[in-house]
């Protein structure tokens, strides 16, 4: 927490899915580890892609983590929490706006507060709530992947169907990682709208 005041802080970790953005988290709450400072990791029951229980990057690292509903955050990490420094949160992309009271309520109970997600969906669009944490942090880091077809920075996220770009309107949740989404770069991406 900063000395002078108490107080803790929010700090955002986002980009295009592949960026980077699991493997920052946990260096973070590696280093904080290292620093002697007890963590707190939490991921949404939506998300079992690397286990339920588990925080894990594309290339195979993975931390503990406690589940929580992703509509209603606040109890169950209420419930686990005790006397943690450092509070980290993957995934954000799929809870509700509870999450940013979640985090604001942690920040001002004097943690340092890291979480994780995406920022757009796959038709380029914000994808609630990481704007809005992103806006309430003290610290924002906006990372990009590199583009499957160009090779050039990706800071989007390209679903594909059968191999085929998804339609605009098919439905903005859907849990996946290399079988249905790639890194792309704004002139790559495609999204049908026929
Ligand atoms: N198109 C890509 N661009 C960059 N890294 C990629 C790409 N595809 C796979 N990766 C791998 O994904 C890792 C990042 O994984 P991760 O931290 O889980 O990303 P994120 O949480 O942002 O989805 C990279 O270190 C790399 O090994
Ligand atoms: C773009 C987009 C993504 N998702 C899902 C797909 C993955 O399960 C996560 C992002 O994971 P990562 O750790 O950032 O790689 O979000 C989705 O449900 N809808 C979307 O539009
Ligand atoms: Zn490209």
């Amino acid at each position: 927490m900063h000395a002078i005041t108490n107080s803790g802080w929010v700090e955002v970790v986002t980009g295009s899915m592949f960026s980077g953005k699991t493997e920052e988290l946990l260096r973070r709450v590696r280093r904080a580890e290292i620093a002697g400072q007890s963590v707190a990791a939490f991921s949404p029951a939506l998300d079992d892609r690397f286990g339920s229980a588990t925080i894990g990057s594309h290339a195979g690292q993975q931390i503990e983590a406690t589940v929580v509903d992703q509509e209603e955050p606040e109890p169950a990490m209420h419930d686990a929490l005790n006397g943690e420094d450092v509070v980290a949160i993957d995934e954000a992309n799929f809870f509700s706006g509870a999450l940013v009271d979640a985090c604001e309520a942690l920040a001002a109970d004097g943690r340092r507060v890291i979480v994780s997600g995406t920022d757009q969906t796959f038709r380029g669009e914000p994808f609630h709530p990481l704007p809005d944490l992103m806006a309430v942090a003290e610290y924002v880091d906006k990372y990009q992947a590199i583009c499957t077809q160009c090779g050039e920075p990706a800071s989007r996220n390209q679903r594909l169907i059968e191999g085929e770009p998804a339609h605009y309107d098919d439905p903005t949740v859907m849990v996946g990682a290399e079988e249905s989404y790639e890194a792309r770069c704004r002139s790559c991406h495609v999204v049908r709208r026929d």
